[in-house]
């Protein structure tokens, strides 16, 4: 490679512009990076389709944007120089704004968009402070102004009014159908800074993300701050101490293209040819062997887990295959911990950490699809803390260990502070549901005539159990949700063991509200006499706290064989109905004597839905 000229680097590192995109879920993120990189010819008209930096099948099945994403776009300006864009792409739903606030770390702008009909929503606030706190010059746009509910100027003053900052040159933007996108991609140039970072000071790169590719390995995802990064060039992570030799740099555009170099203010990518997937960490820095830096770039702060499932294989021989399926997942994405555990019913698994529902349904599924790997999940539960008579403090992250009641003196549970922004014809219903939620009452702030943002501390736990969505169908969708950890408080709290054929399950226990307890064992011993098959016994279920049993049912005795009925000899039929009962066994785990199906484990998630037919109204 020839030499690399610093004066050149110089003169392109003032035409780089490194940006993100941030707004509540929705509002068009993913549909104004699809246009920029359609306008800029970054992707030939033939290959676009939409959504294009949603890359995981599950993102488009879902149309949600989960992993943050960083896309390298030439721009050829009104002014006649051409601009090296990095675009990042984020996630817009509560339980990945991780995502957000590390994307925002490797831009120097945000591009704020606020869709016209809606305005602003609570993970738009969310997100812009993340974007102020990163000291991200805010570059407002208003989008979906073809729709006919659309009220630009309302959202403006909105967006002045309710975030403080000024909106008078505010993009008007229709990203569906084109509008607004030249006038967006020139004030991009103009609005947002060119990074700084000394070209010739040593290598300081802030490593992002990474994912495993089994022939190349590791490809892990940087920021460079200073310096330059070559291949050949001998590299060291500084927080794991490892060394290897750089093999490949590039970026992404949207799809790999290598480059000869990486310098202070790009956005790309680097493999090493990193085989132990252990020595590279989200938030380490890169710097060189040869030339160290002295001082690593400041890193991520870890994410604190809001709850935690047990995830056991179906499988007990794939143990390993599960351990090994999670640490890769964790390479791209850091917010995923766990931890081994044990239980009676379900064998050897693990404990793991999520940020949220949403995330704990992600990390099952890629465990599923991109690993082949069958599993049993309980549900979930937050972390509880347990203040013994011995003066022992336990942090207890799965109900069955709860210590046994005469031990304990104190439980105390997390609480949040939710901010929920509805339209006032809304704000009746969201206080009877968060009351019923056990919430108590912050304050009411008027966002303008018919907005207001309603706050509320509550427990994380019912927060947990279908809150938002709860709050979606009670609000016709209008609301939206967005909360912080708000500390631990002492909560009446009891354990409610399940007993099948007189057994305690211990993956089915749970941890409730003494004043819910009665209800909830009923309802869920009802379900569970749903879900579990009939077999050639019968079967009592019993919830119960201690040796107290609260509520019982029978699965009475009956075996079925769902062929038996067909007559009419379609071997088609029949050769199908015999598969989806072995892959439904799949999911069986045989608990004692009895066969209990996935489905059972997060039948207490369900017990919720039920409330009203157990209160019969
Ligand atoms: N009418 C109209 N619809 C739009 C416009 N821009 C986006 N949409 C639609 O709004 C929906 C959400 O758009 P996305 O781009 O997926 O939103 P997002 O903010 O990226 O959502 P997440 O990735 O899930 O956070 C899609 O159905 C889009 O087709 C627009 O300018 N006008």
């Amino acid at each position: 490679m020839a030499e690399i000229k610093i004066d050149q680097l110089k003169e392109r590192q003032k035409r780089i512009r490194n940006f993100s995109i941030v707004a509540h879920i929705d509002h068009g993120k993913s549909t104004i990076a699809d246009r920029i990189l359609e306008q800029t010819h970054t992707v030939a008209e033939r290959d676009m389709q939409q959504q294009l930096l949603d890359t995981m099948d599950l993102e488009r099945e879902r149309g949600i944007t989960i992993k943050l994403n960083a896309v390298e776009v030439h721009y050829d300006a009104n002014d006649g120089q051409t601009y090296i864009f990095h675009l990042i792409d984020t996630p817009g739903h509560v339980d990945f704004s991780y995502e957000v606030s590390r994307s925002l770390a490797a831009a120097e702008g945000a591009i704020l968009v606020v869709d016209a009909s809606q305005g602003v929503e609570a993970q738009t606030l969310a997100n812009v402070y993340l974007a102020l706190d990163n000291e991200l010059e805010i570059l407002p746009v208003i989008n979906k102004i073809d729709l006919p509910a659309a009220d630009p100027q309302k959202v403006q003053k909105e967006i002045e009014d309710v975030i403080g900052i000024d909106a008078s040159g505010a993009v008007m933007v229709s990203a569906k159908q084109g509008i607004g996108i030249p006038e967006l991609l020139e004030r991009i140039v103009s609005d947002f800074p060119a990074p700084e970072g000394d070209l010739e000071a040593p290598l300081r790169a802030l490593i992002f993300d990474s994912q495993y590719d089994s022939y190349r390995g590791v490809v892990v995802n940087i920021r460079v701050r200073e310096g330059v990064v070559k291949p050949g060039d001998r590299i060291k992570m500084m927080n794991t101490g490892a060394e290897y030799e750089v093999t490949e740099v590039g970026v992404m555009s949207p799809n790999a293209q290598k480059r000869d170099y990486l310098m202070a203010g790009d956005v790309g990518y680097l493999t090493a040819s990193i085989k132990d997937i252990h020595t590279t960490h989200s938030g380490d820095t890169i710097t060189s062997v040869q030339n160290p830096a002295q001082e690593a770039l400041p890193g991520y702060q870890p994410m604190t887990p809001m709850v935690y499932s047990g995830l056991y294989p179906s499988d007990n021989a794939r143990y390993g295959d599960l351990r090994e399926a999670l640490e890769k997942l964790q390479l791209n994405d850091a917010a995923l911990t766990f931890e081994p555990e044990t239980s009676q019913a379900l064998g050897f698994g693990y404990r793991v950490g999520f940020l949220g529902l949403l995330h704990m349904d992600v990390i099952q599924e890629r465990l599923e699809r991109e690993f082949d790997l069958d599993l049993v999940t309980t549900a979930p539960s937050v972390t509880y803390r347990v203040k013994t008579v011995d003066g022992e403090v336990l942090s207890i992250e799965n109900p069955s260990e709860l210590p046994e009641s005469q031990q304990i003196k104190e439980i105390e549970e997390p609480y949040i502070h939710a901010q929920i922004m509805v339209p006032n014809e809304y704000v009746g219903s969201v206080m009877e549901l968060a009351q019923r939620k056990r919430g108590e009452f912050d304050t009411l702030e008027y966002l303008d005539e018919n907005r207001v943002n309603v706050k509320y501390y509550m427990p994380l736990s019912e927060i947990i159990f279908n809150f938002f969505d709860k709050l979606k169908s009670n609000t016709r969708g209008y609301a939206s949700l967005d909360y912080d950890l708000a500390g631990y408080r002492p909560s009446d709290l009891v354990k409610i063991d399940i007993l099948l054929n007189g057994s305690k399950v211990d993956a089915l226990s749970f941890i409730v509200h003494r004043d819910f307890a009665v209800e909830r064992g009923r309802i869920i011993t009802a379900k569970l006499k749903e879900i579990i098959p009939r077999q050639n016994f019968e079967i009592p279920v019993q919830a119960a706290i201690g040796n107290k049993i609260l509520a019982r049912t029978n699965i009475k005795a009956y075996r079925k064989d769902v062929t038996a009925k067909i007559h009419t000899g379609d071997p088609d039929r029949r050769a199908k109905l015999l598969d989806k009962q072995k892959r439904g066994k799949a999911r069986m785990k045989d608990v004692g004597t009895v066969s209990v199906p996935q489905e059972a484990f997060m039948a207490v998630l369900k017990t919720d839905d039920d409330e009203k037919f157990a209160r019969g109204n």
